[in-house]
């Protein structure tokens, strides 16, 4: 189980978590909140990527400080831009590379690559240069690479940002139909149908913690009077700033 205790995190003096607690028990959890609020942060943190200024992280009451690689291993994680997790040249080579050091032989690694290429389907894609891949398949490999090392948990942050709603809708199907837990970070509010938890995050804590429905009324709800309040601001900053210069 995954554990945020007393999390409080800043990026030069300025904090974007505030006390965040929390156990992230279920089998599908969402988190969802305005930009910046500071949920790549959070998600950053269930493997060890970012190590908080205060608090702690367990996994399974490991801590991600002490025991960073095992929990990365356990762990995956997902970017919203793949073109930053994609490092070697071809398809095949660049999901093999994830199970480099895993002991498999050849042949076993070659099963396996095979395996998942199919199940995301890239099987005709093997030998093609990762990077002609189009978004959405380049996507698909960025997660089939992660889930050939064949993590616990996974953790993905906006992972359909760059696509079309065909391939939305792809990707949320793959990852409904995974039997591991599955820790979704997004702005499609529909993706989060059938979840068991969503969290809503603002300003660096979680504002409300519940089932997909009451979660998203809350967010859209809290959106809608912030956008309301920005509106009625001035846009020059000082009420007078439009008056003509004496
Ligand atoms: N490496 C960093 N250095 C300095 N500030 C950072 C860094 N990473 C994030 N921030 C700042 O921390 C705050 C929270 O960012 P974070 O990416 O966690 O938010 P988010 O909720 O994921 O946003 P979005 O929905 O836009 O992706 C933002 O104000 C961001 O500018």
């Amino acid at each position: 189980m995954l554990q945020l205790e007393n999390v409080r995190h800043a990026y030069e003096g300025r904090t974007v978590l505030s006390d965040v607690t929390a156990e992230l028990v279920e089998h599908r959890i969402g988190i969802i909140g305005a930009n910046g609020s500071g949920k790549s942060t959070l998600a950053r943190m269930l493997n060890g990527l970012i190590v908080p200024d205060h608090g702690r992280v367990l996994l399974d009451g490991r801590d991600t400080r002490k025991h960073a690689r095992e929990i990365r291993r356990r762990v995956g994680f997902v970017f919203p831009d793949p073109g930053t997790q994609i490092i070697m040249p071809t398809v095949g080579e660049d999901v093999a590379i994830g199970l480099r050091g895993s002991g498999l032989d050849r042949a076993e690694i070659d099963g396996r690559v095979q395996r998942i290429l199919r199940r995301h389907g890239l099987a005709d894609h093997h030998d093609h240069p990762a990077h002609l891949l189009s978004g959405g398949q380049k996507q698909m490999l960025a997660l089939a690479s992660v889930l050939v090392t064949s993590p616990e948990v996974l953790v993905c942050d906006e992972p359909t940002t760059l696509l079309d709603l065909r391939n939305v809708k792809v990707i949320e199907r793959t990852l409904r139909a995974l039997p591991q837990q599955v820790i979704l970070l997004t702005h499609h509010l529909d993706a989060l149908a059938g979840f068991d938890r969503v969290l809503v995050m603002d300003e660096g804590r979680i504002v409300f913690d519940g089932a997909p429905t009451a979660a998203v009324a809350h967010y859209t709800d809290r959106m809608e009077r912030a956008a309301a309040g920005a509106a009625e601001e001035p846009l020059g900053g000082h009420p007078d700033g439009d008056e003509p210069v004496p």
